[in-house]
């Protein structure tokens, strides 16, 4: 796989209630031009959802996202997850990352916990959350010193902050949970969830 980044401007990060949905969802975000997907693993459903979608649409890269502990690693690999995302990062959940060998993402806020990352050859961040930890300013402000580190901003991005995120040298794509709303999810409006996911394909300046 080409550098998990670059794969998409917006990866959705999807909460899944019921497993049943995650064939049309997925079928619908690939359709409106998202195909890598996070399915967080907050959910009794989510590693059912992640083993449905790897097997019945290729097309979609999905991977599981919320992963917090080593056992949350193995569960994700197994379920066939073919990247994984955390929202912070232990020396546990680190060392179990990198021998996952599937690209990950792993959470960081701080230019300490990126640099200290980086000291162990991983370059490719979450900058988690987004919003709140300092936004757009914040992450501009780390390229100057650590132009080497790249990010994935989650946490309150909207399609109108987007862009600007976008259009940062140290943002590879963002990532967000305003495509696939639950109400969408559990109403099965995948055309409406599609529709979402073309406008977001669309943002990238
Ligand atoms: O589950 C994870 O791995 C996380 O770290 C958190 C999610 O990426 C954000 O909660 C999405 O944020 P919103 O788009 O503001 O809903």
């Amino acid at each position: 796989m080409s550098n998990l980044l670059d794969l998409a401007p917006v990866v959705p990060v999807v909460v899944l209630d019921d497993a049943e949905s995650a064939v049309p969802l997925a079928r619908a975000l690939v359709a409106g031009g998202l195909p890598v997907i996070e399915v967080t693993l907050r959910t009794p459903a989510a590693l059912d959802a992640i083993r449905r979608i790897a097997a019945e649409v290729p097309e979609a890269v999905v991977g599981a996202g919320t992963v917090r502990s080593p056992g949350d690693v193995e569960a994700a690999a197994g379920a066939g997850a073919r990247f994984l995302v955390s929202p912070g990062t232990t020396p546990g959940l680190l060392a179990a990352m990198l021998a996952a060998g599937v690209p990950f993402l792993p959470g960081v806020a701080t230019a300490t916990e990126a640099m200290t990352l980086a000291e162990r050859g991983v370059r490719e961040l979450k900058f988690f959350p987004a919003e709140p930890a300092g936004g757009v300013a914040y992450l501009k402000s780390l390229s100057g010193p650590l132009p080497d580190v790249r990010f994935c901003p989650t946490g309150g991005i909207t399609p109108s902050n987007a862009p600007a995120y976008l259009a940062l040298p140290n943002v590879g794509c963002v990532g967000g949970s305003w495509l696939t709303p639950r109400s969408l999810v559990a109403a099965g409006d995948f055309a409406r969830i599609e529709k979402l996911a073309s406008e977001a394909a669309a943002l990238r300046p």
